[in-house]
């Protein structure tokens, strides 16, 4: 961050905004953003999440200039995310760090959801019972529940459940095989999907064609995405932390500017 001449805060340095010049400059780019912590602020029950309004005008406008796709790549799923995010959402969506995904039937991606098999639905309904029996162990630790995963939410716990609680569940489905664990702020998620939001963003590059991808986001989930992007391509990480993106910005009410730049370039 750094003072402007005329007294206000730039939230992008000025490497981000050559980089930004550099991306702007492609025919076809992509600008995929998270969700939780990147366009809405983190709160504390996540169907009380909104996205910022300047941000989620300036990702529709910039889904209508030419060469430009917008994209929430997220780790909700759709249904939760279509619950918090008011009309309209970016005609690409992807969902459960890349289980579920939208395009628009124009793009001919081919891209179909497979159903659950009878053993990963068996495995998602063992390893929801393993989190429960953890969640009823304290107070304000709650479980959502996704097509294919199961998280555990520890932020409305008393600090010193938190940790215990994530441990414990850590514990609980150690001898479950095949689930995949994730944390990130506040919560554990077992899945029973091997996905991540660096497989989908590789997946998006290919199906768009596009020369560059911007991608941003907070959580520790969003490296897997930072760490598949190239030289052409731009990484934001969203707050502090340590990361392999290669940009930073402070909070999600940076967001704005940063998307206002890429409009004003782009135009
Ligand atoms: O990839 P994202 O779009 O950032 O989604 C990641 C997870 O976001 C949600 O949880 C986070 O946001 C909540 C609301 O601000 C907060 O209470 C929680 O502590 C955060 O971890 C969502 O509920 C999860 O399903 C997503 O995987």
């Amino acid at each position: 961050m750094s003072n402007r001449l005329d007294g206000s805060v730039a939230a992008l340095t000025p490497q981000l905004l050559h980089a930004l010049q550099a991306f702007a400059a492609h025919p076809r780019i992509l600008v995929a953003l998270d969700f939780d912590g990147t366009l809405s602020p983190l709160v504390d029950h996540p169907q009380d999440a909104r996205p910022l309004p300047e941000s989620a005008q300036l990702v529709a406008q910039l889904g209508a200039l030419p060469g430009v796709y917008t994209a929430v790549v997220s780790g909700r799923n759709l249904q939760s995310l279509a619950e918090v995010y008011p009309a309209p959402l970016p005609s690409i969506q992807i969902g459960s760090h890349g289980a579920e995904r939208t395009l628009p039937d124009q793009l001919h991606t081919g891209w179909q959801s497979a159903a659950l098999s009878d053993e990963q639905s068996a495995l998602l309904a063992a390893l929801t019972q393993g989190l429960a029996r953890v969640a009823e162990k304290f107070d304000g630790v709650s479980l959502e529940y996704k097509p294919s995963a199961t998280v555990l939410h520890v932020r409305r716990a008393a600090p010193e459940d938190q940790e215990t609680a994530l441990a414990q569940a850590q514990q609980e489905l150690q001898d479950l095989d095949g689930v995949k664990l994730m944390l990130g702020k506040a919560v554990l998620e077992a899945s029973v999907l091997h996905t991540d939001k660096g497989k989908a963003l590789m997946w998006l590059r290919e199906a768009l064609d596009v020369q560059a991808v911007l991608f941003a986001g907070d959580d520790v989930t969003d490296e897997n995405g930072f760490r598949v992007l190239q030289a052409e391509d731009i990484s934001v990480k969203v707050g502090p932390g340590a990361t392999a993106a290669v940009h930073r910005i402070d909070s999600p009410f940076d967001v704005p500017q940063l998307l206002q730049s890429l409009v004003s370039m782009r135009n």
